[in-house]
């Protein structure tokens, strides 16, 4: 299922996405003790900050959460370009989610390390039971995935025209051409991407409106752009402000 958000503004964007997380926030919890979510790099992160204000702040069951990325480049965890950085310093400083329940990568390993390395610590959390199991793929099930786009259309570290987006066994891969730097990132592929419960995707601003536009307002394309071929098992969320639904 699919349901697209067109916001006034960024910041009413903002305010929808936060009540959207905690509302998944609380049902997961209820359902299964545990609420799994990923996020991704960029402006995302920014757009988490009603979420770290009050009524949500001191609402959400912080305690139950478990975060891991979608992608993240191969820097130290201190490094400007990382992911890890970028999310502790707008987000995960400012809400109580028990460090063990946040699962950056090594950041000591090169990127075919990386990868192997935090696939088995998916593996492991999947026999544990933290993270669901898809019963249709085989793949872990995420509860909630957080994903921005790139201005091409990309999606985590899977790029347009790129292998990494025809990838149908691995879990986590990595790629050493990102056209966006750095270069050297790892990425879940699109059988983990799809096999999430939920996916909000969340494009605010004038940069994205092109691919916006092939996403939700063009009916014929030959070849699917990524963010075009995200489809999780319940439901795909798209969060626009109005600049970026502009050509829609
Ligand atoms: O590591 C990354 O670069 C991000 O995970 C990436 O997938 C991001 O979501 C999009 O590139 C949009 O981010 P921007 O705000 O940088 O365009």
């Amino acid at each position: 299922m699919m349901k697209v958000e067109i916001l006034d503004t960024e910041e009413d964007l903002a305010a929808a996405l936060a009540k959207y997380i905690a509302d998944l926030s609380a049902k997961f919890i209820k359902e299964r003790g545990a609420f799994t979510v990923v996020i991704s790099g960029g402006y995302l992160i920014d757009c988490l900050r009603k979420l770290v204000e009050p009524p949500y702040v001191d609402s959400v069951d912080w305690s139950k959460w478990h975060v891991f990325w979608v992608d993240e480049r191969v820097v130290p965890k201190d490094h400007q370009d990382s992911n890890y950085k970028l999310a502790y310093d707008g987000f995960l400083s400012k809400v109580p989610i028990l460090p063990g329940n946040v699962y950056a990568i090594n950041d000591a390993l090169p990127a075919e390390g990386a990868a192997d390395d935090y696939e088995t610590c998916i593996k492991q959390l999947v026999k544990k039971n933290v993270v669901s199991s898809s019963t249709s793929t085989g793949f872990p099930k995420f509860d909630l995935m957080l994903l921005g786009m790139g201005p091409d259309g990309h999606v985590a570290s899977l790029f347009p025209g790129h292998p990494l987006i025809n990838e149908k066994e691995r879990w986590v891969t990595y790629i050493m051409d990102s056209p966006k730097p750095p270069p050297h990132r790892i990425t879940f592929t699109f059988p983990v991407i799809n096999s999430s419960a939920f996916i909000a995707m969340v494009v605010a601003g004038p940069g994205e409106v092109n691919a916006v536009h092939t996403a939700l307002g063009s009916t014929s394309s030959v070849d699917k752009l990524p963010v075009q071929m995200v489809q999780p098992e319940e439901e795909l969320a798209w969060f626009l402000d109005k600049e970026a639904a502009s050509k829609l």
